[in-house]
Formats: structure tokens, C-alpha cells, sequence
């Protein structure tokens, strides 16, 4: 499909979608949101990919949601819309490995995005925010409830009724990000990172996010049955065997998604 506000490129295995709205920091609006919710659905059955890329430009991820498009809402349409709800549930139904590159701004919609992916590599220019509060309104795409997760209640706190921006260094020391790379590799790094993932069985990596993202739907008690049982249950897999087989005869696994 042909897309107006992403750019998305399928090689080794890795489907690099970049937010495209130069002229507005890549806010999102609802045709973006929209769009990436296809583009992530496509990749998500695409067999030629086995790692997903969220990227925007050098200088913003993602300045937020789009204030233009939302200022003469109201609550009649945006309840009624179910205003971004379909599309950020998108996000949460891909199976595959979603790596957010964050260079620049990530502030409101744009920190949610990349919250929203498995793990967030940052430049070392990131810098997070969840603003919304400086517009009268809160957090719209889970804001408050992951960042909360992510960085504890305090610091969480501090930035939804502060407004203020976390750098790139602060947001790995707190838990925010993965790691924290020059900006000039931040492509090339995360490229690497999505490669590794994608040498791996991809049975097992998704059967890696359901166990993780258990964890924050559920107690520990069920969230350790859980995975207990997608353990054994990895067990009636090929790639089970191939991995074991290939670390006895001390070769590289050749994993074949079954
Ligand atoms: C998810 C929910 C419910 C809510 C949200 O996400 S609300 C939005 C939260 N984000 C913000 O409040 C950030 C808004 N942007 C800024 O504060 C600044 O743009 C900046 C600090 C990120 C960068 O400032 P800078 O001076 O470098 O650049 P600008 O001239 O301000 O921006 C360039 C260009 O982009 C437009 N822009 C930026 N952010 C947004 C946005 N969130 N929505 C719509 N448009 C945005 C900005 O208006 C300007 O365009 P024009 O030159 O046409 O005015």
C-alpha cells in the first residue's frame, strides 16, 4: 500500500516504518495513526519480516498528537470517535518484535508511541515528555499508566504535572529506554539489534512478548504460571530441539519457525 505520512522499507527481514510529516514534528494525526495501524498489520503477516522499526526524523520522533487536528474537538467526538483507541490498540495486537528508534523529540502521543513498542532505543538527543497537561488535557494513548510502569510513580509524577522533558541519559538511568546510542548510529544500531531478533526462532520471540507483556496484566503468581506453561508448551517445537541440538554440537541453530 501506498502510504502519505510513513515511509516504509522491507530489507533483511526488517520492516523500518518512519513517521513522515516533516513539517509538523511527525504529529500524529489520525491519517498517521491510521496508516501505521496498516502498515503494522501488513508487516505483522508479512513472512519476510521478523522485526519491526518505528523511526521519525533526526529531530522528532513524534512531537505529540496532533494539536491542530484536536483543538476544536469535542467531548461529543472524541468519545464518540473512540479518538485514537483503534488505532493504538493496533500497536498492542502485533505479534512481531517492535523496536522504537527515538532520535529528538517524544513528547505526549510521541513518548506513548514509542512506550507502546517493545523496548526504545534512544539517541543521545531523545528527549521524553508527556506535555499534554500544558494543554489542559491528560494523556490520551497510555501515558499515565505506562510511563508509571516504566519509570515509577514519582518521577511519573513529576513529568505529567511538571510537563517537563526527560533527556536521553535520564530516561536509561530511570528505565525508560534500552540503551542510549550516538545519533549518528542510532539507525545502524537499532538495525543491528532488530537483526539479532530476527535470527531467532519466531515462535519463540513471540511467545517471549506474550510472557513479558503478561507481566503487566497480571500477578506475578499467574504471570510465572504463565510463562511456566509457554516453556513446556515450547517444548513440542522443532526450533526447541534445533536451538538445544545446536549449542551440543556447538554450531548455529537454523531455526525454521516451527
Ligand atoms: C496523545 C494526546 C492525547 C496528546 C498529545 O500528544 S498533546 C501534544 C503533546 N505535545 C506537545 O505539546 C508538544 C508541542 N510542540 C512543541 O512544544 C514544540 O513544537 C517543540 C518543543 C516540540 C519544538 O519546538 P520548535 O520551536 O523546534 O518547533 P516548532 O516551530 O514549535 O514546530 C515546528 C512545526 O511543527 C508543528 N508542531 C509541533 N508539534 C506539534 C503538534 N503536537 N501538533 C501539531 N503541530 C505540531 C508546529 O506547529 C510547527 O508548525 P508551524 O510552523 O506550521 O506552526
Amino acid at each position: 500500500m501506498a502510504y502519505e505520512t510513513l515511509i516504509v522499507e522491507i530489507e533483511d527481514y526488517i520492516a523500518l516504518i518512519r513517521l513522515n510529516r516533516p513539517d509538523a514534528l511527525n504529529a500524529l494525526n489520525s491519517k498517521l495513526l491510521s496508516e501505521l495501524a496498516v502498515a503494522l498489520g501488513e508487516a505483522d503477516k508479512d513472512d519476510s519480516v521478523r522485526c519491526i522499526i518505528i523511526t521519525g526524523s533526526e529531530k522528532a520522533f513524534a512531537a505529540g498528537a496532533d494539536i491542530k487536528e484536536m483543538s476544536e474537538k469535542t467531548f461529543v467526538d472524541m468519545f464518540g470517535e473512540d479518538f485514537f483507541a483503534r488505532e493504538s490498540d493496533a500497536i498492542m495486537r502485533t505479534r512481531k518484535p517492535i523496536i522504537a528508534a527515538v532520535s529528538g523529540y517524544a513528547l505526549g502521543g510521541g513518548c506513548e508511541l514509542a512506550m507502546a513498542c517493545d523496548f526504545i532505543i534512544a539517541s543521545d538527543t531523545a528527549k521524553f515528555g508527556q506535555p499534554e497537561i500544558n494543554l489542559g488535557v491528560v494523556a490520551g494513548i497510555g501515558g499515565t499508566q505506562r510511563l508509571t510502569r516504566f519509570v515509577g510513580k514519582s518521577k511519573s509524577m513529576d513529568m505529567h504535572l511538571t510537563g517537563r522533558f526527560m533527556d536521553a541519559a535520564e530516561a536509561e538511568r530511570s528505565g525508560l529506554v534500552s540503551r542510549v546510542v550516538p545519533a549518528k548510529d542510532l539507525l545502524s544500531e537499532t538495525k543491528k539489534a532488530a537483526a539479532k531478533i530476527a535470527e531467532k526462532s519466531m515462535l519463540t520471540s513471540l511467545a517471549v512478548k506474550e510472557c513479558v507483556n503478561r507481566s503487566y496484566e497480571t500477578t506475578l503468581r499467574e504471570g510465572i504460571l504463565f510463562e511456566r506453561r509457554v516453556f513446556h508448551a515450547l517444548f513440542a517445537t522443532e526450533d526447541q530441539k534445533e536451538g538445544m541440538a545446536a549449542f551440543l554440537e556447538k554450531r548455529q541453530p537454523q531455526f525454521r519457525d516451527r
